[in-house]
């Protein structure tokens, strides 16, 4: 019998890995895991949220919300959903596979091209109208999944809103500032993508790797992982002066129930001028659970450039990054992937700003 490509191997009925999926240590062991560190919790319905979650994006590029309103009975449809999709049979998703050229559908996340071996995980994109992506996985019992996929874009649209005016005022920035940043300006017509993400139990967790490390390319992503299932780590860099000079550790992301995850990215980096930090995140998996995550990516319409915010410009040395659209970053990461943030560094901008790029 010919042998299936590697691509198309049962991840759910695995007893061993094969090599195709196994990685190397210096990929998996590449900086030590925190023993006791966590990530900051902030109930962004506080009045003081502003000055916790910019302290929280400028240390770490993540922090976990609660008090975000998003009712709890959808993510818990959101996730049942998600379980419902990859519980398909494989000849079933296929149906649904994502093209060359078309960002939505089953399959490889774009990240997986950098990296030689597969990752233990399965990924469903939905850019735009679910309908005419999955009617082909449920003819005639598709409507569930859409609604819920939808209701969920409206609360995480709203909540995207809240977090930006939030992120922006922790800046420093006024009101009337704030309207006239573009990304901000057409939050309304704003480009959003979910990425469902599903990591099976998997026999050998000490040599695969879920989701490889990486920094995501929109403003902010918004992630919300199954309760009681760890996989979720940030890279952490504990540099007192900010010179990027101190240790690096992975540190586990705590699956509190009632929080989503909220990263900064590439994007917002950049309108920060570098004062918010990128975070760079994987995820790993585990021996025994069936862990989901659905991932929010926000930002600006493809006609809208984002660019460092005037006010965070520092007179003397100038703008760090140089205007650029959402997809004409996403054109650079396609070629240089982790170094597309020095790729866009303003010509005029002598030295890395502080922090992030020497996580890279
Ligand atoms: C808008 C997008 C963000 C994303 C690339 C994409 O076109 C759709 C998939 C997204 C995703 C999900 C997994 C990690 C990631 C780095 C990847 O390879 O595909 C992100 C991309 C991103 O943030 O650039
Ligand atoms: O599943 C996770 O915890 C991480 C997913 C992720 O990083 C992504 O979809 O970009
Ligand atoms: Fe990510």
């Amino acid at each position: 019998m010919p042998s299936l490509p590697p691509e198309l191997f049962d991840l759910y009925s695995a007893r061993h890995i094969p090599e195709s999926h196994t990685w190397a240590s210096s990929y998996l062991y590449d900086h030590p895991i925190a023993a006791a560190d966590f990530v900051p919790t902030i109930d962004i319905s506080r009045p003081d949220a502003a000055s916790l979650i910019g302290a929280a994006c400028r240390c770490w590029g993540m922090f976990l919300a609660t008090g975000h309103r998003v009712p709890a009975a959808l993510l818990g449809s959101v996730e049942s959903q998600t379980r419902r999709l990859f519980s398909l049979p494989l000849h079933r998703k296929l149906r649904a596979a994502s093209h060359p050229g078309s960002i939505s559908g089953y399959g490889r996340p774009p990240l997986s091209s950098f990296f030689p071996k597969l990752m233990w995980s399965e990924g469903f994109t939905l850019a735009g109208d679910p309908t005419d992506i999955v009617s082909n996985l449920w003819p005639g019992d598709h409507s569930l999944f859409c609604e819920v996929m939808e209701e969920y874009k409206r609360e995480m649209k709203d909540l995207a809103g809240r977090l930006m005016g939030i992120m922006l005022q922790s800046l420093g920035l006024a009101q009337e500032e704030m309207g006239r940043i573009g990304p901000m300006r057409e939050l309304q017509r704003a480009f959003e993508v979910l990425q469902l993400n599903s990591y099976p139990a998997c026999p050998d967790p000490e040599r695969a790797m879920g989701m490889a490390a990486h920094t995501d390319s929109g403003l902010f992503t918004v992630l919300h992982q199954s309760a009681g299932a760890a996989g979720l780590q940030v890279l952490r860099e504990e540099a007192e002066d900010g010179d990027g000079s101190g240790p690096t550790r992975w540190v586990a992301v705590q699956p509190l129930p009632e929080a989503l995850v909220v990263n900064v990215g590439d994007l917002f980096h950049i309108l920060s001028n570098g004062r918010f930090r990128s975070a760079k995140h994987r995820a790993v998996v585990g021996p025994v659970d069936h862990r989901v995550s659905v991932a929010y990516f926000v930002g600006p319409p493809g006609d809208v450039k984002v660019e460092p915010v005037r006010a965070l410009v520092d007179p003397i040395r100038g703008p760090v990054y140089r205007p650029v659209t959402w997809p004409e970053y996403l054109g650079i990461r396609a070629r240089v992937f982790d170094q597309a943030l020095v790729a866009v560094r303003s010509p005029e901008s002598p030295k890395p700003p502080p922090f992030t790029e020497s996580l890279k």
